[in-house]
């Protein structure tokens, strides 16, 4: 049955990023390596400058410089963008992304040759918009370069590029640090440039990344080759550039594929868009999970993705695109608020409205952009990684009004919040980024306390950074047998550990190794905090969920950016003299030590909603882990003394005629005999079989017929088998989980593994003693049957083909448990087969301590 990898199982094929072999794309991811290294490289620069210019202006100066950059930088994305996808839906997108890039080059060298702390942060926004202008550009350039099935892939690429290039920055940053250190002994005339080197060598890559755009093709404005205007996602590789704080997460997220492949029509465009638009439907994604189905099913699917009833359905065939819905529908949270939108924005608008995530995208590490993992701190440079999802492309919908975040939030938490574990991990993750953040808002001034300026603040960056990678890395490899649950909770604590010790020790080295720890904590929790959740949810909450996570992790981004400096700046520095021993007391590293004093409660707190009901101490399952012993709770195997045998067998291979047989012949031998059947043995199944066995019953999808089986044996097994083996009978079942096994896997090609986890738990893990497979070709044992057939009876020949090597898979998997019969083989032939199986695992038919008694009873076995 291993046979079946149910669709769904195999995974979207993530191998080599092929859409690099899209030329103009590959171009593009050229241009946005390079101006990612600008958005990475300039931040570092500016903070670092703001706190160099600001160095002899009074306590609090510097302070206020380092978080008044951050706050320029943040503050755009959030409050403007909805503007900024208007305009740029009407202007060139090759053109904007070259002048996005021009600009941006310019205003960072200008910096050092003007060399006022004013026109900096006056150059911080100025970059700030600049990407916000550029970032819808460039995705909805990106959603024309991609075939819809590689819109996906083409935003993993971007979010890695995101990511990778932060690492980069840094180390190039540490590097032009070291330079400058050098041409100012040798030339001390030049002064400290410092920084200085950085910010040219940013304008330098954004320059480069210019003279790439200029060479992409162009696309005239408003037009996207996928329809709404730009698509989703698609941009989202885009991003990578500029969203630095992007959302690590996931796969899962975005949801690029949705973009509806159809609206191959050109629409300049605001409102005429939408209805252009409309007709389409298809998406990857959704037709992946409509497949199994078949038709029918397809309505029934949409409806949960689409969320708010009524509504949404109207919506779909007036938008087209389901996923696009579905996009929105997240984002917004309520069904009558993407209702409205629709038509006045268009599908494009839709989806570029987003909700904050991607309107933040240009500079602000996009709450889309999450807290990735491989982004570090998100705190990036410029555009935050705009949210797959979020569809950045085309910008705002005319006339519309600015997202509202705080009903992203409010949504949010209405519906992330309704498990204790997605409660848990979104505190977590949310915890563990702002962790990161938090290094980076005081990093450049506590760096300056411990007299390792540039350099070292270069050096703590690309510490957290490469903790990150890391973490993501180690993350899903690490203890593989300890709980996915425990080891989020535990490196959520890890990072918080970390950076209260980081905040602590005046050493910078000690800081730096310290930092990736942090960073490694960071990547850890979110490598699995997105895993976890994706198993948790599903479909249209858990892109809800992880649009909420986005946003959350996007203002706590600025929030940690601005405030952090701010706070480290009213604390101040002192001097604590102990005796002999002198400590610094540094603003900067209380504000580390605060925030890892946060995280470690948010550890806490997280690990408590998510560890509910775990019956292995936490320690008791490290300890084992760490010996390589089994863990897990140790289950008391309840010892029934009765005996389980089961029939199973394609229809009409004699399975009820040898049951018949067999409780003749085990009560003629003085045993209690429970001849049973799946399904229908109990009142409850009495009912769920009718449903499953009517021939009017079309249309049941493949999960729901799984379940209804498996909802069936649980009662039969806790109404009748284990109570009848409990008193020690034999008992004969005329089915069981194998037939689910070999049906609705192998049958229905539904995951082999997940049916028979499902099953473990309907029954408690009751296993039979014996099963007997009675094997014969269906065409032979439905000839016996004759007359009318059920519903499964009558399904394609090629089904009864795959049930019965599903059986035989089954059987072979495990042969010490099983007895295979030709059933074709004459009746009485088979049922002597089986009772010369069955003799040797026969129980004493007489209660042992019965016999002590008398001492005088037969041991009927033994006849
Ligand atoms: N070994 C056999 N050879 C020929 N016919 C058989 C054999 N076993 C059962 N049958 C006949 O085949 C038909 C279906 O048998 P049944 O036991 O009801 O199958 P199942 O319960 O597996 O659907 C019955 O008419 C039965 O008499
Ligand atoms: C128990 C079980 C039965 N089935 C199907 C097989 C049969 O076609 C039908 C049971 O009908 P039934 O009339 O009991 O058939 P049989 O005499 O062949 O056992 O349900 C499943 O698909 N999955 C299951 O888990």
């Amino acid at each position: 049955m291993s046979r079946s990898a149910p669709p769904g199982a195999p995974d979207e094929a993530h191998g080599v990023p092929d859409v690099l072999s899209i030329t103009p794309f590959r171009r593009l991811w050229v241009s946005l390596s390079l101006s990612g290294l600008g958005d990475w490289l300039g931040l570092l620069a500016l903070m670092s400058l703001a706190a160099i210019l600001t160095r002899d202006s009074g306590p609090f100066a510097q302070y206020a410089a380092v978080s008044g950059v951050a706050a320029l930088r943040l503050a755009p994305p959030i409050l403007l963008s909805p503007f900024a996808g208007v305009l740029v839906d009407r202007a060139d997108r090759r053109l904007t992304m070259v002048v996005g890039d021009a600009l941006r080059a310019l205003l960072l060298v200008s910096v050092p040759i003007v060399g006022r702390v004013d026109w900096l942060l006056a150059a911080a926004f100025a970059t700030a918009i600049a990407a916000l202008l550029w970032t819808p550009a460039k995705d909805a350039l990106a959603a024309d370069m991609v075939p819809t099935a590689k819109l996906r892939q083409a935003d993993r690429v971007g979010r890695i590029t995101l990511y990778g290039t932060a690492p980069v920055a840094a180390a190039l940053f540490a590097l032009l640090a070291a330079v400058s250190a050098v041409l100012a002994g040798l030339f001390p005339v030049l002064g400290a440039p410092a920084a200085d080197i950085a910010l040219y060598a940013a304008g330098a890559a954004y320059l480069a990344a210019a003279v790439v755009d200029w060479g992409l093709p162009g696309a005239k404005p408003g037009v996207s080759a996928h329809g709404s205007g730009g698509p989703v996602l698609p941009g989202a590789p885009a991003q990578p550039p500029s969203a630095p704080a992007a959302a690590p997460q996931a796969p899962r997220t975005p949801q690029p594929p949705r973009t509806p492949p159809t609206a191959a029509v050109e629409i300049p465009g605001g409102e005429e868009k939408t209805e252009q638009i409309a007709p389409l439907s298809t998406d990857d994604e959704r037709t992946e999970e409509i497949t199994p189905l078949g038709a029918g099913e397809e309505t029934t699917e949409q409806i949960p993705h689409v969320g708010a009833g009524e509504r949404a359905t109207e919506q779909v065939p007036q938008v087209g695109a389901g996923e696009e819905t579905t996009e929105r529908i997240p984002h917004t949270g309520a069904g009558e608020e993407a209702t409205e939108r629709i038509p006045a924005a268009g599908a494009a608008a839709a989806g570029g409205q987003a909700l904050p995530p991607q309107a933040p995208p240009p500079q602000a590490p996009t709450p889309a952009a999450g807290p990735q993992p491989g982004r570090p701190g998100g705190p990036g440079p410029s555009g935050p990684a705009r949210s797959p999802q979020a569809p950045p492309r085309s910008a705002a919908a005319p006339g519309r009004a600015p997202e509202n975040l705080l009903r992203t939030f409010a949504d949010g938490v209405r519906f992330a919040g309704t498990t204790p574990l997605v409660r848990g991990l979104l505190l977590g993750m949310l915890g563990v980024f702002a962790a990161s953040a938090a290094v980076l808002g005081v990093g450049r001034i506590f760096t300056d306390r411990l007299s390792a300026g540039n350099a070292g603040f270069a050096l703590l960056f690309a510490a957290v950074t490469a903790g990150i990678a890391l973490g993501v890395y180690v993350g899903p490899r690490v203890l593989r047998a300890f709980s996915r649950r425990r080891l989020f909770g535990l490196s959520v604590g890890l990072a918080g550990a970390a950076l209260v010790l980081t905040g602590l020790v005046p050493n910078m080295v000690l800081a730096a190794v310290l930092s990736t720890v942090v960073g490694t904590g960071v990547g850890i929790a979110w490598v699995i905090g997105t895993s976890l959740l994706g198993q948790e949810i599903e479909g249209e909450v858990r892109e809800r969920t992880l649009a909420y996570l986005r946003t959350a992790a996007h203002v706590l981004l600025a929030i940690v950016l601005v405030v952090a400096p701010l706070v480290a700046g009213l604390i101040g520095d002192h001097r604590l003299d102990v005796r002999d021993l002198g400590y610094d007391v540094l603003g900067t590293g209380m504000v580390l030590v605060l925030a890892g004093l946060a995280v470690l409660l948010v550890a806490v707190v997280s690990y408590r909603q998510i560890d509910e009901g775990a019956e292995v101490p936490l320690l008791t399952e490290l300890i084992a882990v760490l010996r390589g012993v089994p863990v897990g709770p140790v289950k008391a195997e309840e010892k029934l003394p009765g005996t389980f045998i089961v029939l199973e067998g394609g229809e009409g291979a004699g399975k009820s005629t040898q049951a018949r047989q067999l409780s003749i012949w085990l009560r003629d031998e003085g045993f209690e005999v429970v001849t049973t059947r799946e399904p229908g043995s109990t009142k409850l199944g009495m009912r769920l079989r009718a449903l499953l066995l009517d021939k009017e019953q079309t249309g049941m999808s493949p999960r729901a017929e799984a379940l209804l089986y498996a909802a069936d044996r649980a009662d039969h097994v806790s109404r009748v088998i284990r109570p009848a083996l409990r008193r020690g009978a034999i008992v004969i079942s005329d089915r069981y989980v194998d037939s689910t096994l070999a049906y609705q896997g192998a049958g229905r090609e539904l995951h082999v593994g997940e049916i028979r986890r499902i099953n473990e738990w309907a029954t408690d893990e009751l296993v039979p003693d014996l099963t007997v497979l009675l094997d014969v070709p269906p065409s032979a044992g439905l000839a016996r049957l004759g007359g009318t057939t059920d519903r499964i009876e009558a399904e394609s020949e090629d089904f009864h083909d795959r049930v019965r090597s599903g059986f035989r898979e089954l059987a072979e998997s495990e042969p010490e448990r099983y007895l295979v019969v030709d059933g074709r083989s004459p009746q009485e032939e088979v049922t002597r087969q089986i009772q010369r199986r069955i003799r040797p695992i026969l129980p004493d038919p007489v209660p042992q301590d019965a016999e002590a008694i008398t001492g005088m009873m037969p041991i009927i076995k033994e006849q």
